[in-house]
């Protein structure tokens, strides 16, 4: 196992460098359709003949779904070339939100994967690289990297995280306020966590918040991240101590472009959980045992959670947390996020 080959292969896919993806049934040669130009795709695929490699909701949305890709939702779906496929063509196939603009006809043809598990790694270091997960596939050409199904699972393991630096940082909800910066060595976004009070022996209250540009930086209206992040902050002010975790999964995990593509989809009409499925991700990718990690390096073995969504308090209790108890962070709706709160209150089981 090589730590810095997924490193090195998100990095090319970003730039739209061909990459080779290798697992223990083979290896296929990948692009990331996206990152293609016509420069990059003549020398990947001089002959025009790469296929073309998509998430299978993405498939079913196209209506090419065979019956294996139903069986096994990760398996993903090989589109063979045709003439007609040029890279604009790819283009719109790869991207959901170009649907209406561009309507596909097809006829599509499914054809065979020859190593199941190299395919299915594609689909995860897409969501590593926030990239599109659809892919040209197949040259014999040269690579930029080359990296295992193993090194791709290794690389965002949490085990790998520590803690960087740690620095007084008075806010407006507590003066008494220390930061704390976790950095592993491959992965570029540093966590952060804020103690607020003094640890007193008592279980902290805390707050898992996941980055959201849009919503904690520039206000957005269409979530309710912006306000959760200040209501928690006081609220972990109020208690005798508490610890807000700020964990860099943007968008639940599919990095910020892939998150405003699901804008763009929910603008068409798709609500939150059916824009990520178009886009041939999971609901949510999020992995809340970063979270754990980090609580486990500060010493907090036990918590008090301020959040409405059952999953987390499965997932830190499942990386070793003891929840001691559940306290909701109930934020007013407003016209723009009314929808998105429903959507979570009712497809992905929030407890408001
Ligand atoms: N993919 C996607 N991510 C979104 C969308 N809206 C918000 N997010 C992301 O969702 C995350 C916010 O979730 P959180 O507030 O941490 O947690 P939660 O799952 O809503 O649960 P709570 O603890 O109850 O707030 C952030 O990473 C946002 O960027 C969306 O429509 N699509
Ligand atoms: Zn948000």
């Amino acid at each position: 196992m090589d730590p810095k080959a997924a490193a090195r292969a998100i990095d090319a896919l970003r730039r739209g460098w061909p990459v080779e993806l290798r697992a223990s049934d083979g290896a296929c040669r990948v692009m990331a359709i996206e990152g293609a130009d016509d420069v990059t795709l003549a020398a990947f695929d001089p002959e025009g003949k790469a296929a073309l490699l998509i998430s299978s909701s993405r498939a079913e949305t196209l209506k090419l779904t065979n019956q294996r890709a139903a069986a096994d939702p990760e398996l993903p779906v090989l589109i063979e070339r045709s003439p007609w496929i040029d890279r604009d063509v790819a283009a719109a196939i790869a991207d959901p939100v170009r649907d209406l603009g561009s309507p596909l006809k097809g006829p599509f043809r499914a054809g065979k994967i020859d190593a199941p598990l190299a395919a299915k790694a594609a689909l995860r270091i897409a969501r590593l690289a926030g990239i599109l997960p659809a892919f040209f596939v197949g040259s014999e050409g040269p690579v930029e990297a080359s990296v295992s199904a193993d090194e791709i699972a290794a690389y965002d393991d949490a085990a790998r995280l520590a803690i960087a630096t740690r620095a007084r940082l008075p806010v407006s909800a507590s003066e008494n306020a220390e930061i704390v910066a976790f950095r592993s060595p491959e992965e570029p976004r540093e966590h952060i966590a804020l103690i607020v009070g003094n640890r007193d022996g008592s279980p902290p209250v805390v707050r898992l918040h996941s980055e959201c540009l849009t919503g904690d930086v520039l206000g957005s209206l269409k979530c309710d991240c912006g306000p959760q992040l200040h209501e928690a902050l006081h609220q972990i002010a109020d208690a005798p101590w508490g610890v807000l975790l700020y964990l860099r999964q943007e968008g639940r995990g599919i990095g910020l472009v892939n998150k405003l593509r699901a804008y763009a989809l929910q603008d068409q009409g798709f609500d939150t959980v059916d824009a990520n499925t178009r886009l041939g991700f999971a609901i949510d990718a999020r992995d809340f045992s970063v979270a754990a990690r980090m609580l486990d390096l500060l010493g907090v073995g036990e918590v008090r959670l301020l959040t409405n969504n059952p999953a987390k308090v499965v997932g830190l209790e499942a990386a070793g947390v003891k929840v001691k108890e559940r306290l909701p962070l109930a934020i007013a709706a407003n016209p723009h996020n009314e929808r998105y709160l429903v959507t979570k209150r009712d497809r992905t089981g929030h407890q408001l």
